[in-house]
This record gives C-alpha cells, structure tokens and sequence, in this order.
C-alpha cells in the first residue's frame, strides 16, 4: 500500500445513544485518517467518548452515521486485520491457559499450524521480554507482565492495526513507564500501526508521532497535532526537553477548552 494511503479512515462518524430519558449524543462528527505504520494517540477528557469511538472502530458498535474503512473495506464486524489491547488485563487472559497458550490462541483460532504457532508465540514473548514465561499461568505474574502477556498476543497475531484502549491504567507509575517504551519499541521493530487512546496528556506525548485532541461531547476532533519529538525517547531525555513541556502544555490547554466546550481550534 502506497505510503499516503491510509489503512484506517474516519468519515464524519457520529453515534447517538438511545437513553432511558432521550436520545445522547456522544460522537457529533469525527473525521481522520491514520496511514499505515503511523502510532497515532487519541486522548481526551472523561467521558467525551473515547469508548464509544473505539467501539464503532472495532466494528462493536454500529454508527448513527458516517464510516469506517480498513485497508479499503468498510468495518461492520470486529475486522480480522485488528487487534485491540483493553485496559483490564486480569480478564482479557485466561487464567487456565499458559502464557503459550493464552498468547497462540488467536492464531489457533484462525487455523495456523502448530509448529508455526509456537514459533510466532515465542517471537512474540521474546519481543515483550517474556521469552522465559512461556509455561507460566497469568495469575503467576505481576499486572505489568500480564499487559505484556496481552500484547504478545496482539503482536503474534500479526495485525496491520494494534489499538490500545488506556492499556496501561491499571498499572504503577514505573511499569508504566516500561510499557509506554515497549509500546514504541514493538512499533519500531514490527513496523506495526498503532492508535493509542488514553486521558493521560504526558503519555499522550512521550508515545505519539501524532495526538488526535478530542472534544467533550457530542464529540469532534479539537486538534490533530503532530508531535515533533525525536523518534528515540528516552523516559528521562525526552521528558526533561523544552519541547515536551511546550507540546504537553499546548494538549493540555485543548483540554480545558475542550471541557470548558469552548470553540474548535485549527488544526496544526
Ligand atoms: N449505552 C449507552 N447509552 C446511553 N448513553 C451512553 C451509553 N454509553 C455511553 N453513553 C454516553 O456517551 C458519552 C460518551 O461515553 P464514553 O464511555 O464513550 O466516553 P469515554 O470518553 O470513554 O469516557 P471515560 O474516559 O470516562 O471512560 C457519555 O455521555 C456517556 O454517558
């Protein structure tokens, strides 16, 4: 696929509830493109429907109006070209399947033959740092290792896009900040495209080459701001640039306009 040609396309998707006391509104009308190989963040302050907006992405949720394509295909069903990464780890791993096990599932699913299946698995456990918990159960392991465990999944799937909704959540502040240099480190070596949701602005930044802003809802895209930081991030380098703290401030003040509701800015 030609650079330029985007593998995921947004077209003034709108999506509006039907609630116990009317209709919600929670997508007013949202619009991009992300292009292959691209790791894209999306944040935005809580509740302007950055769920909902992954659940109509992912083919969950059918959208009032509008489209969304992957790799030219109009998305109606979980697309097979998809993998996503949810917040809760501790259910999306079965507790009475090894880490080998929990990881090739996917692909055992789709019908890949053993002996490949276990190679992909390890690959992929060697990618994330667990070459050596293979025959480990998830609830042997810390909550970090276990995200690890869920994305090992997502990468031995071999998807054209890897969504993580606010994967790292539940997690500390230092295994958080190992997982966000994993997330940039599996896009680099696997090529992979990424979109990142997440309400947290720093990391929207430290992870970004891009940050879509949200508004409140009925929800529009606020800014579509590149993020011009060098490409080896450093949690301490990186963090400490005059750069970083102009970008962050620059999200942060989308923000609390998004929040205030106040008007759409230009996009960057
Ligand atoms: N099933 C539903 N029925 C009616 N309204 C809903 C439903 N699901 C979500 N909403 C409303 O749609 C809006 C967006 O919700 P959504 O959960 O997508 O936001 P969010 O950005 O993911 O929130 P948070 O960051 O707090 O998790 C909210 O006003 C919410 O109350």
């Amino acid at each position: 696929m030609p650079e330029n040609t985007p593998l995921l396309s947004v077209r003034d998707l709108k999506k509006t509830y039907q609630g116990a006391s009317g209709p919600v509104e929670a997508i007013g009308s949202i619009t991009f493109d992300v292009r292959p190989g691209e790791l894209v963040c999306i944040v935005g302050p809580s509740g302007c429907g950055k769920t909902t907006l992954l659940k109509c992405l992912s083919g969950l949720l059918p959208p009032t109006a509008g489209s969304v394509t992957l790799d030219g295909a109009e998305v109606t069903a979980p697309p097979k070209k998809m993998a996503v990464v949810f917040q809760e780890y501790g259910r999306s791993l079965y507790p009475w399947l090894t880490v080998r096990d929990n990881v090739g599932l996917p692909l055992k699913a789709r019908g890949v033959p053993r002996r490949e299946r276990l190679a992909a698995v390890e690959r992929a456990l060697e990618e994330v740092g667990l070459g050596h918990a293979l025959d480990t159960y998830p609830w042997q392991l810390s909550g970090g290792m276990q995200q690890r465990v869920a994305i090992a999944r997502a990468v031995a799937y071999e998807p054209e896009i890897l969504v993580m909704d606010e994967p790292f959540a539940a997690v500390d502040a230092q295994t958080r900040a190992d997982l966000e240099d994993l997330v940039r480190r599996v896009w680099q070596d696997l090529g992979v495209t990424v979109l990142f949701v997440t309400h947290d602005i720093d990391e929207s930044v430290y992870l970004g080459e891009r940050v879509l802003m949200l508004s409140s809802s009925p929800t529009v895209v606020q800014q579509d701001l590149a993020i011009d930081l060098p490409a080896a991030r450093d949690q301490l380098t990186t963090r400490a640039m005059p750069r970083f703290t102009e970008l962050r401030t620059q999200v942060y003040e989308q923000i609390q306009r998004a929040k205030r509701g106040e008007t759409v800015a230009a996009p960057s």
